[in-house]
Order: C-alpha cells, then sequence, then structure tokens
C-alpha cells in the first residue's frame, strides 16, 4: 500500500508519522515544492524505525511526481495555513491555485487513486477536486469532521470529568468557526446520553468550544494545529487501506442526501478499500436540520468563489 502525501508541512509531516507508527503501509511518499524539505523530513522519520518499530519506508521528493506513481491513497495538505484572527475561508485565494495544481500532478501518476483533501477551506477545495478531477464521488474526501469530532470528544469528556474513551460523539456540517453541527442529543458517556450527566448551558459551552476548536489553537500557537489533524488523517488512511469499513464524518459530494445537491460537506460516512463506500443519513430534529442547512449555505457562499 502506497500513499502520497503533498505538502510536507506541519501536518503533512504528523500524518506520516502517525501513518508510520501504525505500520499498515509499504510506503509514503512526501512531495514539497521547497526544495530539500520533503527529503529531510523523510530522512529524520526514516530515523525513527529503529525507535518506533516500523518498517513503513519513507521518502521525500522536491515536486517530482514521478515518485508518486502507483500511489494507492494521496493526501493534499499543500497550502498556506491561516494566522491568528483569519478564518479558514480566507485561505481560499492562494490554496485553490495550489489544490487544483497538484491534484492534476498527482493523477497524472496515479489515476487510480483515491484522494484525501485536507487543505483549506476543506470543504470547498474538496468541491475544487470534484469538480476538476472527473473522479468518480467514492474516491474524494474531505478530512474535518474526523477531527473535529475528535475536539468534541475532548471537550465533552473535560466538562463530564470522564476519560475521553468513555465519550462518543460526532460533528458534522461545514469544517468553519460558525458552520460546524455537534450532533449533541446523539452524544453518549458509555451508552448514556450526555444529556443526563451535562445541563443544557454547559452542553452548549462545549457545542461553542469545539466550533472554535481551530481558531483556538491558532491563537496559541501562532498557527493553525497539525498533531490531531495528522491523526485524524491517518485514520482516515487506515480504514481505507485496511478496508475497515469504519464510520467517520467527512466531506462528501451530496446528490440529495440531508436534502442538500452539488456541495461538499461533512456526513457520517463508511469508508473501506473503495473510499467513501456508503453516506449515512442520520435522523436529524428540526434544529439539527436548519443548522445543516445554514452551513451548507455558508459552504456554498464560499464555493461561489472558485474560479472553475
Ligand atoms: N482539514 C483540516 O482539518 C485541516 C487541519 C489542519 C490544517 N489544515 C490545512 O492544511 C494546510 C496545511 O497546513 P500546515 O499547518 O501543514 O501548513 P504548513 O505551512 O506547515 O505546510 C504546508 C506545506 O505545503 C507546501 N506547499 C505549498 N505549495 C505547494 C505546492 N504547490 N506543492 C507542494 N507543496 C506545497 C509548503 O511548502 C509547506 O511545506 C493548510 O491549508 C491548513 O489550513 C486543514
Ligand atoms: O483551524 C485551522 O485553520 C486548521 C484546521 O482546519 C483545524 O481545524 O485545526
Amino acid at each position: 500500500m502506497k500513499v502520497t502525501i503533498v505538502g510536507a508541512g506541519a501536518v503533512g509531516a504528523s500524518c506520516a508519522e502517525y501513518i508510520a507508527i501504525k505500520n499498515f503501509a509499504s510506503d509514503v511518499v512526501l512531495v514539497d515544492i521547497k526544495e530539500g524539505v520533503a527529503e529531510g523530513k523523510a530522512m529524520d522519520l526514516m530515523q525513527c524505525a529503529s525507535l518506533n518499530g516500523f518498517d513503513t519506508r519513507i521518502s521525500g521528493a522536491t515536486n517530482d511526481y514521478s515518485k508518486t506513481a502507483g500511489s494507492h491513497i494521496v493526501v493534499i495538505t499543500s497550502g498556506i495555513p491561516r494566522k491568528p484572527g483569519m478564518t479558514r475561508e480566507e485561505l481560499i485565494g492562494i490554496n485553490a491555485g495550489i489544490v487544483k495544481s497538484v491534484t492534476a500532478s498527482l493523477l497524472e501518476h496515479s489515476p487510480e487513486a483515491i484522494v484525501i483533501v485536507v487543505s483549506n477551506p476543506m470543504d470547498t477545495m474538496t468541491y475544487l477536486v470534484h469538480k476538476t478531477s472527473g473522479l468518480p464521488k467514492n474516491r474524494i474526501i474531505g478530512m474535518g469532521g474526523a477531527l473535529d469530532s475528535a475536539r468534541f470528544r475532548y471537550r465533552l469528556a473535560e466538562a463530564l470529568g470522564a476519560p475521553i474513551s468513555d465519550v462518543d460523539g460526532m460533528v458534522i456540517g461545514g469544517h468553519s468557526d460558525t458552520g460546524m453541527v455537534p450532533l449533541t442529543r446523539h452524544a453518549t458517556r458509555n451508552s448514556v446520553k450526555v444529556s443526563e450527566f451535562l445541563s443544557e448551558q454547559r452542553l452548549q459551552e462545549v457545542e461553542e468550544a469545539t466550533k472554535v476548536g481551530g481558531a483556538t489553537l491558532t491563537k496559541l500557537l501562532g498557527t493553525s494545529a497539525w498533531y490531531a489533524p495528522g491523526a485524524a488523517v491517518s485514520a482516515l488512511v487506515q480504514a481505507i487501506a485496511c478496508d475497515q469499513k469504519k464510520l467517520f464524518p467527512c466531506s462528501a459530494m451530496l446528490n440529495g442526501e440531508y436534502g442538500l445537491e452539488d456541495l461538499c460537506i461533512g456526513v457520517p460516512v463508511i469508508l473501506g478499500r473503495n473510499g467513501i463506500e456508503r453516506i449515512v443519513e442520520v435522523d436529524l430534529n428540526a434544529d439539527e436540520k436548519a443548522k445543516m442547512k445554514d452551513s451548507a449555505e455558508g459552504v456554498s457562499k464560499t464555493n461561489a468563489l472558485l474560479e472553475l
């Protein structure tokens, strides 16, 4: 199983590290436009192999896509991250051009690959890959909901005073500061609804902290986060590579599901060797439906800025 990651920056390198540590892929290729960076990070990571006990071969290439040929899964993390005070949507001007050209180069050498889009604004970048690549919709997956859900579980566990392993919860909707839809009504602590433990007000605080999870870290770090994003991408890669049939919220092209058309937005999907094997339609109440509709309007507004 060969995985290519374009963008050997913070998220790309973190993702490569988690994939290697989990030891399920034979090869990981890092590609970056900055001379030597991908080669250097690959070498540094390979020098962890004997210490961390993995056999995955990690190599790097400066803008040479011939090294990526025959990849089964390709991950796009190339592009600029936001700075404190910015929204993800403000990155569209630079990142759209990068994502479009990187996608074309990747598919030239790996026409059968499944594409995971990470660069922001992620839902719109996923839509751009759909509109420009001609790939079937099961083979284009946007990563956002897996990360947002991990942050939701972290905030729920904090509020509950419970271990994170006790908590289950999911965030759907757009991967933006205002567009996320945490499904609090469905969240549980070891099968018991979290509303049995937490007040309405505390749950609202958890939702708000979840939605601004990326902005909170950007303010602390001066750039956006990379450990949890890298871990989230590696979990999606593993689900596909190992045909796990796991359920994750991912940005998927919708054609009527959730009453939405012609946009990519976070919804629960089953991931296996064919990429998105099924979109799962959760029964939403009126409030959740209204939030999902607002979120979709926000994503569509950003999509309209693309020059297709
Ligand atoms: N979807 C998510 O949940 C999520 C999470 C975290 C970050 N992100 C996004 O991922 C992107 C990367 O974030 P980061 O923190 O790793 O940034 P970074 O600056 O650390 O790394 C980005 C890398 O992309 C490279 N690059 C730029 N143009 C390129 C091109 N044309 N070809 C190849 N490489 C190119 C840069 O040289 C750099 O090394 C950002 O857009 C960020 O907003 C998304
Ligand atoms: O917050 C960001 O800009 C990066 C990423 O989308 C995140 O949620 O960490």
